[in-house]
């Protein structure tokens, strides 16, 4: 996995003297706990589906969670459990009871609606986020890197896989244009029509790899999975059209393929709701920020300050313009977001302090006069 500087989302992979193995299963009286680390295939209000990690391919069971659906990190701070998550069970009543969580090696993450200070997690633990394009028609740059940026955020590694190969004259030309605003990843372009390019996005289904992809509506995502797992393993556009389902072929949301890796598909992953921060946004524009490094003023925001390295990459045609506008949007919404978890933060901690002070007042004082 390649790293990802400075992003706050991932934890770290935990010391392997640390991973609770097998045999940190609590001893169970009933003796009817499941043993070894098992995986969170879906999960429900109250409940998550869970197959061992040793065995993914075997039927789902249930394990019932905290009343708060959430379980603790290693860190000690309790999390709501996610799709992906590696999980400890017991069983403390007649049924398996989720006891911990492993400590994440990515998130991926949706700023959630609500006024908590929570981020959603929609997916733990994904290994390669495969953002993928279309060719035809011409595929859209700005996308591609707000994909990219959000794909890093999470600590996976992102791959781009371009799309209808097959329906453009010159695809090679275009993985170029695409490779241009996609720095230190692999971009590769694919025909699932003529079964050609797919060879380098197979590699990336090792066995154990935990795989999501993203990507605009009619990319040719399922097309492109169904054709790598060699089965329908996600539900296409065409198949919808005749009335069913997107999830017809399994419950699951963290489906195996052929060969042991798995992908996560679970509603909203598809899209684009994610947030990005600026951690990532170094990343994903590490040329951008290569640039920023020789500006005369380290906190320059490349808009019109003297000596700005950036603005004189585009001046001399060094950096498309467009590349700048694209980083410029994104590091927009990522300080803005930045801001409103700041103030959900803020909200919380005055609720707090509001709760102490009643509490004091309601609690026995001296005698009214
Ligand atoms: N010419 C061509 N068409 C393709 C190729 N791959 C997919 N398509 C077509 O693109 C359309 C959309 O494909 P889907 O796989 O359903 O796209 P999706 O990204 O899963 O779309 P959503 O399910 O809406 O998110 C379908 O009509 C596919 O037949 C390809 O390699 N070549
Ligand atoms: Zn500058």
């Amino acid at each position: 996995m390649q790293p990802v500087p400075s992003s706050p989302a991932p934890a770290a992979e935990p010391a392997p003297a640390a991973e609770p193995g097998p045999d940190a299963v609590p001893a169970v009286p009933s003796g009817a706990a499941p043993a070894g680390v098992h995986l969170v295939v879906r999960v429900d209000r109250g409940a998550v589906l869970v197959v061992p990690v040793d065995d993914v391919t075997s039927e789902p069971r249930r394990a019932v969670v905290d009343r708060d659906g959430a379980a603790p990190l290693p860190d000690g701070t309790r999390s709501p459990l996610a799709v992906g998550d590696r999980v400890d069970l017991a069983t403390t009543g007649h049924e398996p009871h989720v006891q911990a969580v492993h400590a994440r090696r990515s998130v991926l993450v949706r700023d959630s609606a609500g006024r908590t200070s929570h981020e959603q997690v929609l997916a733990a633990g994904v290994d390669v986020v495969l953002v993928v394009e279309h060719l035809d028609p011409d595929p859209d740059l700005g996308r591609v890197e707000r994909l990219l940026t959000l794909a890093w955020r999470s600590g996976a590694r992102p791959v781009v896989v371009l799309t209808k190969a097959d329906a453009v004259p010159d695809p090679a030309g275009m993985r170029q244009d695409v490779a241009a605003v996609a720095p230190g990843v692999d971009v590769h372009a694919v025909s699932v029509q003529e079964g050609t390019g797919l060879e380098p996005v197979r590699d990336l289904l090792a066995p154990g790899v935990v795989l999501v992809v993203v990507g605009p509506s009619g990319a040719g995502k399922s097309t492109l999975v169904n054709a790598l797992a060699g089965a329908p393993v996600m539900a296409t556009s065409q198949v919808r059209a005749d009335g069913r389902g997107r999830h017809t072929t399994t419950h699951r949301e963290l489906v195996p393929l052929a060969g042991g890796a798995m992908l996560v598909d679970t509603p909203g992953i598809r899209g684009v709701g994610l947030v990005a921060d600026a951690g990532a946004l170094d990343v994903a524009f590490s040329d951008v920020a290569g640039l920023a490094q020789r500006c005369r003023f380290a906190d320059c925001a490349h808009d019109a300050e003297p000596g700005c390295a950036v603005l004189a990459a585009v001046e001399a045609g060094d950096l498309p313009a467009r590349r700048l506008d694209s980083w410029r949007r994104l590091e927009r919404e990522a300080a803005h977001h930045a801001r409103r978890a700041d103030a959900r933060l803020a909200a919380l901690e005055h609720a707090r302090v509001r709760r102490v002070q009643r509490a004091r007042r309601r609690s026995p004082g001296p005698p009214r006069a």
